[in-house]
């Protein structure tokens, strides 16, 4: 790879659905091509802390994640270098003992709630996606996945939702879709929208071919 790597920021709310639109788009391409970094394996590590005290985390405010840690990792990917990629337990609410070791490749999407909260990470961005779903779609998709996928009650997810995401929600996710690039509304479904990223990123990967003949 001689061309720097392009990075493609990818935000929205909770369950708007941006890890769909962008597995969406890396279905298009091979596995070489996109590398998929999630802000939420960046959330701080809490294994110091009894399970029962990691409960009461707000994990939807900017303070909850290690930034410092994600902004030096993209620094690098953009480097060409590789990471030590952290990997996030949502059951147990804090990192897992995983590190996995991350080549850079030519695409780099980083996705997450608050990914264009922090500026440091905005200047690394190319283009910059916010997924844009109104928040009765958003709460319905997130009790589904969260009962299903995170190991969580009914109650819980109710409860997190009003005392944290929903307000967390309104003071720092929505206000930063004014940096966005382009808004997608209603995520993974919208194929015009993903059409046009694929065209996007396809574009990237031709000028670079042709910059290496
Ligand atoms: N357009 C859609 N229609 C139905 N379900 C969807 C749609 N987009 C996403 N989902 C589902 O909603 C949940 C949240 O979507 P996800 O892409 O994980 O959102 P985010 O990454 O923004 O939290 C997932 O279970 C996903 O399968
Ligand atoms: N231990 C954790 C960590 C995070 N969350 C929630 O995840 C949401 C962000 O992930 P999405 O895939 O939904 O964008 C965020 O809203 C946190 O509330 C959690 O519940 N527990």
């Amino acid at each position: 790879m001689s061309e720097k790597p392009v990075v493609i920021g990818v935000a929205g709310g909770s369950g708007s659905g941006k890890t769909t639109v962008t597995r969406s788009i890396c279905q298009r391409f091979q596995d070489k091509t996109i590398l998929v970094i999630e802000q939420d394996y960046y959330y701080k590590d809490q294994s110091h802390l009894p399970f029962e005290e990691r409960l009461n985390t707000n994990y939807d405010h900017p303070l909850a994640f290690d930034n410092e840690l994600l902004v030096q990792h993209i620094h690098k990917l953009v480097n060409q270098q590789p990471i030590q990629k952290p990997v996030y337990d949502y059951k147990m609410h804090t990192r897992s003992n995983e590190i996995i070791t991350v080549e850079p490749k030519e695409v780099i999407i980083l996705e997450g709630i608050l990914i264009l909260e922090d500026p440091r990470l905005v200047d690394l961005m190319d283009i910059k996606v916010f997924v844009d779903t109104d928040a009765d779609i958003r709460i319905i998709r997130r009790l589904m996945r969260d009962i299903k996928e995170r190991g969580r009650t009914l109650d819980s997810v109710i409860d997190q939702y009003e005392n944290n995401v929903r307000p967390m929600h309104l003071q720092f996710v929505e206000p930063t879709k004014r940096y966005a690039d382009i808004i997608i509304p209603e995520g993974g479904q919208n194929h015009v929208a993903i059409d046009l990223m694929a065209t996007k990123v396809e574009k990237i990967l031709s000028r670079n071919q042709e910059n290496n003949i």
